[in-house]
């Protein structure tokens, strides 16, 4: 990968399923195709067993369990790489990637450098979330705070310079998972989804379409990737 690129995304099923040649990538992508394939599948196997477990915690019925709205090859999960240059002030706090919440269901963060910082909802206070070795940091996204109403929150997070020390160039990978297209984007909690109820591609749509309206603003910004959008990283989704 070119090294001068900030990041670099591909939709998930792209790559592991059966349009590959549908989006343009860096060849070294191509060159690693096993490496991601076995990483892919085995977060999406690891993703199923904590549906599973949260599913039956929660007492879905089977037709709305989590395990059931997630399909990692009819999905419009993103892999996306990211690279931050080196911060060379090291007084100043900087964040380059500005506070957001994911739009999926979960993330799966691969990364070996301090930087990311989350918020609690009813805190003012950024805590750093140190990376361990070889473990990843997994994350909720929107849609399971959608179907729980609430009691799964998607956490609220940014990335920024540890005080007085800056940061290093920091790489991270990052599998960001999404519901099926037909999944349902209503409280899973009750009897039955209603007719006509919003499904996830219109959900995401949706979403995609107010952020670009209006890109700024608390409304937004708990709903959504707004770093994302005013750096234009969404456009090939
Ligand atoms: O680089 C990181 O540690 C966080 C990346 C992130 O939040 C994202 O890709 O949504
Ligand atoms: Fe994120």
């Amino acid at each position: 990968m070119d090294h001068n690129d900030r990041s670099q995304q591909l939709p998930c099923s792209s790559i592991i399923a059966e349009q590959p040649d549908k989006f343009p990538r860096p060849s070294i992508v191509d060159s690693h195709i096993v490496t991601l394939w076995d990483l892919t599948s085995w977060c999406h196997e690891i993703a199923q067993s904590i549906f599973r477990t949260l599913s039956k915690a929660l007492e879905l019925p089977q037709e709305v369990a989590l395990e059931t709205l997630h399909n990692p090859t009819a999905s419009h999960d993103i892999i996306r790489l990211l690279r931050y240059e080196k911060n060379t002030s090291p007084d100043a706090l900087r964040v380059p990637q500005a506070a957001h919440t994911d739009l999926g269901s979960l993330t799966f963060l691969f990364t070996d450098s301090p930087g990311l910082q989350t918020r609690a909802r009813d805190g003012n206070e950024w805590e750093y979330v140190i990376p361990k070795e070889n473990c990843a940091i997994v994350n909720l996204g929107d849609a399971m705070s959608m179907w729980t109403e609430g009691a799964l929150q998607s956490v609220l997070h940014r990335v920024a310079s540890m005080p007085g020390q800056g940061m290093n160039e920091r790489y991270s990978f990052a599998l960001l998972m999404r519901p099926t297209n037909t999944a349902p984007m209503c409280s899973l909690l009750h009897d039955a989804v209603p007719d006509g109820q919003l499904r996830c591609e219109e959900w995401i749509s949706a979403k995609f379409k107010a952020l670009r309206g209006k890109n700024d603003g608390d409304s937004v910004r708990s709903m959504c990737r707004d770093a994302d959008i005013r750096a234009g990283r969404l456009a090939t989704v």
